[in-house]
């Protein structure tokens, strides 16, 4: 998978060399590209903001440094792309977005191509989503009910929980079945050695070598722990008891 990155902010984006992601490149998993949105800025001070039509506090991103950061992003997947071939997915993350889950991170996780786009101050000029959604393919995503001061860690989030779900990026794949909602459920709690920590045990069935009831002690935790934490995952109301 190829994945471009536009921001203002580049150095955030030194993580990706790190650790898994690091590894997915080094082994051409994954390829990453970081851009400057300031290069696509000519005016002496390589604007890419302005003062927001209508009025009101702050500032919006303007269209045309986008524009020319991702016609040329567009335009260099042209020479690549094979006849028909499905336009790259361009992704901003915004508080105003579709929520953003395990399910998109799987979506996402199929594409050939995804180009991230990461807004500022009070948002990128409503024009962008739309020239580039008639064009091809534009999804804003949130990844919560919050405000961030920009896409930039929201990409690298989404970046991770896509990046990790590549085939090949994670050693063990069967680590990726049993996790927090890939069942739709959360995960059980976990335990290792030693058997007693301060006076706390691991709970016997986990040492008891039966792995019928340790599957069971696992499907229960998991259940019990959804209907406390997040009973909106089973499709009930918070805060009511289940039927
Ligand atoms: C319409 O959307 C845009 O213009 C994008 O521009 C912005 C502006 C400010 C902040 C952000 C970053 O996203 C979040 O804050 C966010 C994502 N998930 N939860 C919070 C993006």
């Amino acid at each position: 998978m190829r994945i471009d990155v536009v921001t203002i902010f580049p150095a955030y984006f030194d993580a990706l060399e790190i650790s898994l992601l690091g590894r997915a490149r080094q082994r051409g998993l994954l390829e990453t590209h970081v851009h400057d949105l300031r290069e696509a800025a000519h005016d002496r001070h390589r604007t890419v903001d302005d003062t927001p039509a209508g009025g009101g506090a702050g500032m919006v991103m303007k269209p045309e440094p986008w524009g020319e950061a991702l016609d040329g992003l567009l335009g260099a997947a042209g020479e690549e792309r094979e006849p028909g071939e499905t336009e790259p997915l361009i992704v901003f993350p915004s508080p105003s977005g579709e929520r953003f889950t395990q399910e998109t991170a799987r979506e996402l996780a199929a594409e050939r191509r995804l180009i991230f786009g990461c807004g500022r101050y009070e948002g990128i000029d409503q024009r962008v989503f739309d020239e580039y959604g008639e064009r091809g393919r534009v999804r804003l995503l949130s990844l919560g009910d919050y405000v961030l001061n920009g896409g930039e860690v929201a990409v690298l989030a989404m970046v991770e929980a896509i990046a990790r779900l590549i085939p090949g990026v994670v050693g063990n794949p069967e680590s990726l079945v049993e996790e927090s909602h890939e069942q739709g459920l959360l995960e059980y709690p976990v335990y290792t050695k030693p058997a007693v920590w301060r006076g706390r045990e691991v709970p016997p069935v986990l040492l008891g070598g039966d792995h019928g009831a340790v599957e069971a002690w696992r499907r229960e935790q998991s259940l019990e722990r959804t209907r406390r934490v997040r009973p909106d995952l089973l499709g009930l109301q918070a805060g009511r008891a289940a039927e």
